[in-house]
C-alpha cells in the first residue's frame, strides 16, 4: 500500500541513512534496526549493491518503510520505484529531479539548506523538506530562524545528526524526524555488527516523541 510522505516521517522519529556495500548484508541490518524499534529506512544509492538491499527488505521485511537516499535525477527515481521504494530522498533539488518527481506516484524528499530553497519547494507543493547538511547549513539555531516566516514547512534534519543533538532538533515544532548514519556505520555493517545496531538503534528510538 502506497503511503504518504506525512505518514512514513512521523511515524519515523529517527531514519538511519545506510550505505550498503554488499546486498547479503541488507536483510540481516534490516532486521536489526527493526528490532531496535527503527522502521523507516533510508537506502543511499551510493553503491553498487543499493537498490538490490531495496529489493530484498521492500520484498522481505513489509512492516520496514524502505526509501532510497542519494536520488539525483530521474534515472535514481525510477530506479528506486523499480525496486520497490516507499519514498525518496535527495541532499536537494533540481528542476530536472522536480519534474521527474512530478510524474512519480512515490514521494520524493527533497533537500534544502536556505530559506530560498525552502522557499522554492514550498511553492511546488513540498510541506515536507530534507534539511542538508543540517549543522553545517547552520543546525539547530537555523530552523529555528526559519520557523518564523516558513512555518509551514517541517524538516527532517540530516547530516552531522548525532546522539548528542538529535533530541534538540527533534524538540523542534518545525522538525518531523532526523536522520543520521551513526547507528548504522559502515564499520558496524562491516563486522557483521547487528547486535551494536540494534543496542544505538534502541537507543535513537528512545529519541522519538
Ligand atoms: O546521501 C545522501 O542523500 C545525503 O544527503 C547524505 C546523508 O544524509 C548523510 O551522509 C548522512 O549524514 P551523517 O549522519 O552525518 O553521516
Amino acid at each position: 500500500m502506497q503511503k504518504n510522505i506525512a505518514d512514513i516521517l512521523q511515524s519515523a522519529g529517527v531514519v538511519p541513512v545506510l550505505v550498503i556495500e554488499r546486498a547479503e548484508d541488507a536483510l540481516p541490518l534490516a532486521e536489526a534496526l527493526l528490532k531496535g524499534g527503527l522502521n523507516v529506512l533510508e537506502v543511499t544509492l551510493r553503491t553498487e549493491a543499493a537498490l538490490a538491499a531495496v529489493e530484498q527488505i521492500a520484498k522481505h521485511l513489509p512492516e520496514a518503510d524502505v526509501g532510497t537516499g542519494t536520488v539525483l535525477n530521474g534515472d535514481d527515481l525510477r530506479r528506486s520505484v523499480d525496486a520497490g521504494a516507499r519514498f525518496m530522498v535527495s541532499p536537494g533539488a533540481t528542476e530536472k529531479l522536480l519534474e521527474s518527481a512530478d510524474k512519480s506516484d512515490v514521494p520524493l524528499l527533497p533537500g534544502a539548506a536556505s530559506a530560498s530553497e525552502v522557499m522554492g519547494l514550498y511553492e511546488r507543493g513540498y510541506r515536507y523538506q530534507k534539511f542538508f547538511p543540517a549543522e553545517a547549513a547552520g543546525g539547530v539555531a537555523m530552523l529555528k530562524s526559519l520557523a518564523g516566516p516558513l512555518a509551514e514547512v517541517k524538516f527532517c534534519p540530516t547530516g552531522g545528526v548525532s546522539p548528542n543533538n538529535a533530541a534538540d532538533y527533534l524538540a523542534l515544532n518545525n522538525v518531523v524526524c532526523v536522520g543520521g548514519s551513526w547507528m548504522a556505520s559502515s564499520a558496524l555493517v562491516q563486522e557483521k555488527n547487528w547486535a551494536e545496531i540494534t543496542r544505538l538503534s534502541q537507543q535513537a528510538a528512545a529519541l522519538k516523541f
